[in-house]
């Protein structure tokens, strides 16, 4: 069998009509589904093979309004749909997809795709969402009306797209392209009348539950403490998982270097690889804590609700509600975050997003802070256990993150020429019941994702700095303590002229350096320095939040937690800007600015807490 005879179709529909899902059902793939619109942003390509044996090649595209819309990721649809996306052929057949509880607003869209005139059939989505509540689509006049076969599915259930796999197969040769319309919006209505029944108007649940969280005065208040919630429980919960699993790495890291012969690997394995990863690995379940809380946000329908609720907040800062999604997204990580501004129209309001998203706390800043925290930050409960300390002190990084954002914003805004305001159009998704099993392969996958950077990259950087810290060794007769005379150790040294200032002392100074690959690493860094600086002391492993609350002043560890709020201590983040905004301008200045704000915020932390604190 040749290759020439793959097939290739493409999903095409409006946003958030389960495109993924049944690209994911389909093909057994694990593309990013969410309750939002704008999830997915590229086109993904996928395979899968018919009943029949027919090989079948399925491209995922960015969901689209019209094809009139000219945002990055529409555009990406629109083109390929054409045949005029770079390397891509034309596909031979259009899935459509449209969300049956929501045809009113998808069939415009279906209609402007049949005026193609390309092969294509429909595949009518959420037909489960539509029974329960009491929407009748009747596929069979759809079909006749359109010209087009139609079929039901329910992405998310096992055998949903069973049906769109035998009208697969039954399409033989090359399918007659459908008839076109003029009035699309004639059409729509005629179309609508002829096949779908709705119910008598009732106040959904939907509308009860938004008439409370969309409201003016309780809406706002509401998402704070969602919010507030969320750092709370990421602090709170995640002690006794992390005690545990500190608590395995210790023993562990004890039991090696008894029982390995001292010398060069036992300094290895124990300084340099149980104390660096052990130390990161500690911090996986607030990690997982942190992503669960937003799977349910993605999941639930509430993320463009809270858009919604913030639209009028962050056009005070020269934004609108549309950077929402793209911002929290940055909170598990900028990158993907960087990604979701293509589904921003306004160049300018995409061009501020990105460059304020890498503000945004990304989960890789927790390690840094909770260890910082947990070392200079008391334990101190309120309220009965409802309110800690050390949460409230995590909540405030990430606030001043945000406030400092939006005035980056505010200012960027006003260099920028104003391009005419644009009024938010953002669809309220249906609130969903996260499904557990999805919530559960989501947080798998991200617990894997960090196991894989603290088995590849952390480790490598690990051992790198376990090397460059132990050698070469201090000469005949001398009397410092051996990493002054190691790599690290001159490297420290020579920076620590520059970093001062702020409060940084030499063994900062060099976790600075492997940090900037993977902020995490700094964790992981300073284990493996103190480790090998206190070579004989077995305490040192895995202790070092003791070893840092010990020797260092607050001044200095307050300096450290506002450096990363700010610094851009994050290559790959720096590599997406360049490639987001095609070229080396916004990169470059994006880093200037957010090293200059570092610099000045520890700076500026330092000082005022070195005068008050002594
Ligand atoms: N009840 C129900 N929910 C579904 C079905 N298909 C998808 N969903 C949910 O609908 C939401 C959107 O699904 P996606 O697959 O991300 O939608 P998409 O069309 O790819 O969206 P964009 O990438 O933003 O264009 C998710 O919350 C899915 O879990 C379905 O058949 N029934
Ligand atoms: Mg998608």
């Amino acid at each position: 069998m040749s290759m020439a005879a793959e097939w290739h179709l493409a999903l095409v529909g409006s946003p958030n009509c389960g495109k993924t899902a049944l690209f994911n059902r389909l093909t057994g793939s694990r593309q990013k589904v969410a309750n939002y619109a704008g999830v997915t942003v590229e086109r993904k390509e996928g395979r899968f093979q018919l009943p029949n044996g027919r090989a079948v090649r399925l491209l995922d595209l960015p969901g689209a309004y019209s094809f009139a819309a000219t945002s990055p990721d529409e555009q990406v649809t629109f083109d390929v749909c054409r045949g005029q996306f770079p390397g891509e052929k034309k596909p031979d057949l259009l899935v459509c997809v449209a969300d049956a509880t929501n045809l009113r607003l998808h069939l415009r869209f279906i209609l402007e795709v049949r005026n193609l005139g390309q092969p294509m059939l429909l595949a009518l989505n959420m037909v489960d969402a539509a029974k329960r509540r009491g929407i009748a689509v009747d596929a069979a006049v759809l079909a006749r009306e359109l010209g087009i076969p139609v079929v039901e599915t329910v992405a998310i259930r096992r055998g949903g797209a069973d049906a769109l796999q035998a009208a697969l197969t039954a399409f033989e040769g090359s399918p007659t392209p459908p008839p076109k319309a003029d009035d699309l919006h004639a059409e729509t209505r005629r179309v609508m009348g002829l096949a779908v029944r709705e119910p008598e108007r009732s106040t959904s649940f939907e509308e009860r539950a938004d008439r409370i969280l969309l409201n003016p005065w309780l809406g706002l208040p509401i998402l704070a403490g969602v919010l507030f919630l969320m750092f709370q429980a990421v602090f709170a919960w995640a002690g006794p998982m992390q005690d545990a699993l500190a608590g395995g790495t210790a023993a562990a890291g004890h039991w090696l270097a008894q029982t390995l012969p001292a010398g060069a690997l036992q300094s290895l394995i124990t300084d340099g690889i149980f104390a660096g990863l052990g130390t990161v690995l500690e911090f996986l379940p607030q990690i997982l804590l942190l992503f669960l809380f937003i799977l349910l946000l993605e999941e639930s329908g509430y993320l463009p609700r809270a858009a919604f609720l913030l639209d009028r907040l962050m056009a005070g800062a020269g934004l609108t509600g549309r950077s929402f999604i793209p911002l929290l997204s940055s909170f598990a990580c900028a990158i993907p975050g960087i990604m979701a501004t293509r589904s921003i129209q306004n160049p300018r309001d995409r061009l501020v997003t990105i460059m304020i998203a890498p503000l945004m706390t990304c989960s890789a800043r927790l390690p840094v802070y909770t260890l910082l925290i947990g070392a200079f930050i008391p334990r101190q409960e309120y309220a009965g256990g409802w309110l800690n300390l050390q949460g409230l002190v995590l909540f405030g990084l990430y606030v001043t993150a945000v406030v400092s954002a939006m005035v980056v914003s505010f200012i960027m805004k006003r260099w920028h020429k104003k391009a005419g305001e644009q009024t938010l159009l953002l669809e309220l998704p249906a609130y969903r019941w996260p499904n557990p099993l999805d919530v559960a392969i989501g947080l798998w996958e991200r617990a894997m994702v960090f196991l894989r950077r603290v088995t590849t990259i952390i480790l490598a950087l690990t051992v790198l700095l376990w090397f460059l810290a132990s050698f070469p060794a201090p000469p005949e007769g001398a009397t410092g303590p051996a990493i002054d005379y190691s790599f690290a150790g001159r490297i420290g040294h020579a920076l620590q002229w520059f970093f001062a200032p702020i409060g940084f002392n030499w063994q900062i100074c060099i976790a600075l350096i492997p940090g900037l690959a993977a902020r995490e690493v700094a964790v992981s860094a300073l284990a493996t320095v103190y480790a090998v600086a206190a070579a004989s002391d077995e305490q040192a492993i895995s202790q070092l939040t003791g070893m840092v609350a010990g020797q260092w002043s607050i001044a200095t560890g307050l300096s450290l937690l506002v450096w990363y709020i700010y610094a851009p201590m994050c290559l790959s983040t720096i590599a997406v800007i360049r490639r987001e905004t095609g070229g080396w301008k916004h990169p470059l200045w994006a880093t200037v600015y957010l090293f200059a704000l570092a610099y000045f915020a520890s700076f500026l932390t330092y000082q005022v807490a070195s005068a008050l604190l002594t």
